[in-house]
């Protein structure tokens, strides 16, 4: 069966997410702390709302498994909050109304079904909120199996151009990037090893979510000498995915051995890494798991290289 409809509808409506984002960021947007302590801001919530209001129209009948959810700012003291979210929504879409932005946000309560998507509207907050990288990340899964990604990145170095790369995969037709400004897709391949340059590895900016000193042991072990690049979000999936960097760790911080990271924050990424030649597995070495929940509890880390290195890596990691 062919994807282009769901490629196409989920590329316009990651790139219209990802110009909302930019005017918030543009404003020098405020944090509001959610109940897990982690920060959400309007642009997130008005991303989940354009994203799932385009998948609603397109693909009716499709569950949609994203981040947020608008019970909080339906609540009568942050009618501020939905006001000013509402107006960054209606630059896009003119007829936008408080009670319509939130039902499309809730759109996005669906459940892990046989087909569904999953949708992170902003993935690193925290490099949303720092002027650093974050990406809107949108995911079709079918029976477990990721089968359309797109990972808008809008901070994104693109050589002397506005900044901004959307990359873009479908399973068996490969990956491709383009410039947010526009342009046309180009196809895009994991690094070879023999391109010494980009023999890199990336990790998470925030310490707290993963275990820095760890990782840079593996990677080390596995022949990467020269230190990490730390970058938010899953524009880690992006920049190993158009070769610059052949390796990503994610593993478990030692201070949260409990946590179990969510499907939004890799269904998107992983098959981009795929679709260009990579592998991505966990720190077992077992598939990523899309087929059960929002959380992947049977999973532990998070292993994502250019394909050639990964068994080098999980030998290290659990010799
Ligand atoms: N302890 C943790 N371990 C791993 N990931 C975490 C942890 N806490 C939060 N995250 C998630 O890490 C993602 C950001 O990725 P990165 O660190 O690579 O920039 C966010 O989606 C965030 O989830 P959340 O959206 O709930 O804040
Ligand atoms: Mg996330
Ligand atoms: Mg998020
Ligand atoms: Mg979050």
């Amino acid at each position: 069966m062919s994807y282009d409809r769901e490629k196409q509808v989920a590329m316009d409506a990651a790139i219209a997410a990802a110009k909302l984002c930019q005017q918030v960021r543009q404003d020098i947007p405020q944090a509001i702390e959610k109940q897990d302590k982690s920060p959400v801001t309007v642009a997130d919530f008005g991303s989940q709302a354009i994203i799932c209001k385009a998948l609603g129209e397109a693909f009716p009948d499709d569950p949609v498994v994203g981040e947020e959810d608008a019970a909080e700012l339906r609540k009568p003291e942050m009618a501020e909050t939905l006001n000013k979210m509402l107006g960054y929504v209606q630059s896009l879409i003119p007829d936008a109304t408080a009670d319509r932005v939130t039902d499309w946000i809730d759109r996005g309560n669906g459940s892990v079904s046989p087909r569904y998507w999953t949708l992170d509207p902003i993935d690193g907050t925290k490099g949303f909120l720092r002027q650093d990288q974050y990406a809107v990340a949108l995911a079709l899964i079918e029976g477990g199996d990721v089968k359309v990604g797109v990972l808008a990145c809008p901070a994104m170095p693109v050589g002397g151009r506005e900044p901004g790369m959307l990359y873009v995969a479908v399973r068996g037709e490969g990956a491709a990037m383009m410039p947010l400004a526009g342009g046309e897709l180009q196809p895009i391949q994991v690094v070879s090893p023999e391109d010494a340059e980009n023999l890199r590895f990336v990790e998470s900016v925030e310490a707290a979510h993963g275990d820095q000193s760890r990782q840079n042991a593996i990677a080390q072990a596995a022949g990467i000498t020269a230190e990490s690049v730390r970058v938010d979000s899953q524009a880690k999936y992006g920049i190993v995915a158009s070769g610059k960097a052949a390796l990503y760790l994610r593993l478990p911080s030692p201070k949260k051995p409990d946590y179990r990271e969510n499907i939004w924050d890799h269904a998107a990424g992983a098959i981009v890494v795929e679709e260009a030649g990579g592998k991505v597995t966990d720190m077992y070495g077992k598939p990523l798991n899309f087929a059960d929940g929002s959380k992947m509890v049977n999973n532990r880390g998070v292993v994502v290289s250019n394909g050639v290195l990964h068994d080098r890596v999980l030998a290290v990691l659990n010799r």
